[in-house]
């Protein structure tokens, strides 16, 4: 018994044995100089007047279970972080994370209730720096680097998940594509950096004006962007195009050689998903892709939109 006792006294784990009182009957050297402020005064006191806290909880309900019903339990980090007061190694007053079993132990006609707990605060937090770093690189895998909107594999997701949406509530879904106008002259005039700077400086300003919490911006690639535009319908996905359009070319930013204009514009290029033919992603995106090339095709700096086979222009009042 005495070479038990100093087995469980040298353990580097936590060792609390209660009566079937629940009173507190031994605890061991590593249990005490963790708790700290308590130590030592539990020995031979009720464990529920020591940490009243505890009163109803998980482990108050494994213990009742160990002493009533013989039945060994494991309280895990996730679901129970900190449930005793204990603390990480020396004086730090940092909350220890703990993986906690507990079990009964039968000896002659007594039960008791052992409760061993293992510091697990190094496993946690590696584990919390793993989650936030595979958050980060998820993140990054969907966003676009230079302009910080999603990229195109993003795009591909949120679309159909829109389409999903847009069928399941029996809603329209427009989408948006644009592309600056003669953007490799920009480039090939005043340099790589500052068409790097003028594609920010659209998408910025695209992005304030997108109010809406379900409009979805995306670069497609290159000078190539897209807006995905749920609950809007044909017309009124054009009308907001031709304000994109006008807004852009609000901006003046000088484009020293460009076919539509003395500042930089874009075309846009508009179409809505067909419920009618339950209509595929890659081909609303065919639809928004060739309504663009159409308004580029007609002189750039300009909106076309396609649905049902008719091509649509922006309302009068907004031409
Ligand atoms: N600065 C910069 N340029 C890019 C980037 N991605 C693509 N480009 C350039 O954007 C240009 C896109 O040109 P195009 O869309 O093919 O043609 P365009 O001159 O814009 O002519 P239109 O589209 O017909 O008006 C190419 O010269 C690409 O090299 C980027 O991230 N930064």
């Amino acid at each position: 018994m005495q070479l038990f006792e100093k087995v469980l006294q040298n353990l580097h784990s936590g060792i609390l044995i209660l009566d079937s009182n629940l009173t507190i009957s031994f605890t061991n050297h590593w249990l005490e100089a963790a708790l700290q402020d308590k130590n030592p005064a539990i020995k031979g006191y009720s464990f529920l007047d020591c940490f009243p806290h505890l009163k109803d909880s998980r482990l108050h309900a494994a213990i009742n279970d160990s002493l009533k019903n013989n039945l060994p339990s494991f309280l895990s980090p996730g679901l129970n972080r900190y449930p005793l007061p204990l603390y990480q190694g020396g004086n730090s007053r940092k909350p220890m994370d703990q993986l906690i079993r507990v079990s009964p132990i039968i000896n002659a006609d007594q039960t008791y209730c052992m409760i061993e707990v293992s510091d697990v605060s190094t496993m946690v937090q590696r584990e919390l720096v793993l989650n936030a770093m595979t958050k980060k690189f998820s993140g990054l895998a969907l966003t676009d680097e230079l302009t910080n909107v999603a990229n195109r594999r993003q795009f591909n997701i949120m679309l159909d998940q829109e389409i999903h949406y847009a069928s399941r509530d029996g809603k329209p879904l427009s989408l948006i594509f644009l592309d600056i106008d003669s953007f490799k002259p920009y480039n090939d005039t005043l340099g790589h950096q500052s068409g790097d700077l003028c594609l920010i400086q659209v998408i910025n300003a695209l992005r304030k004006r997108l109010r809406r919490g379900g409009d979805q911006l995306a670069r497609y690639g290159g000078d190539e962007f897209c807006i995905i535009l749920p609950n809007t319908s044909i017309q009124s996905a054009v009308d907001t195009a031709e304000s994109l359009r006008i807004l852009i070319q609000e901006l003046a930013i000088p484009h020293p050689d460009s076919d539509a204009a003395e500042c930089v514009t874009i075309s846009i290029g508009v179409a809505c998903w067909n419920r009618a033919n339950v209509e595929s992603s890659s081909s609303l995106v065919l639809r928004a892709d060739s309504a663009l090339y159409r308004a580029k095709q007609a002189g750039r700096n300009r909106v076309v939109g396609h649905d049902s086979d008719k091509w649509i222009k922006p309302s009068p009042a907004q031409e």
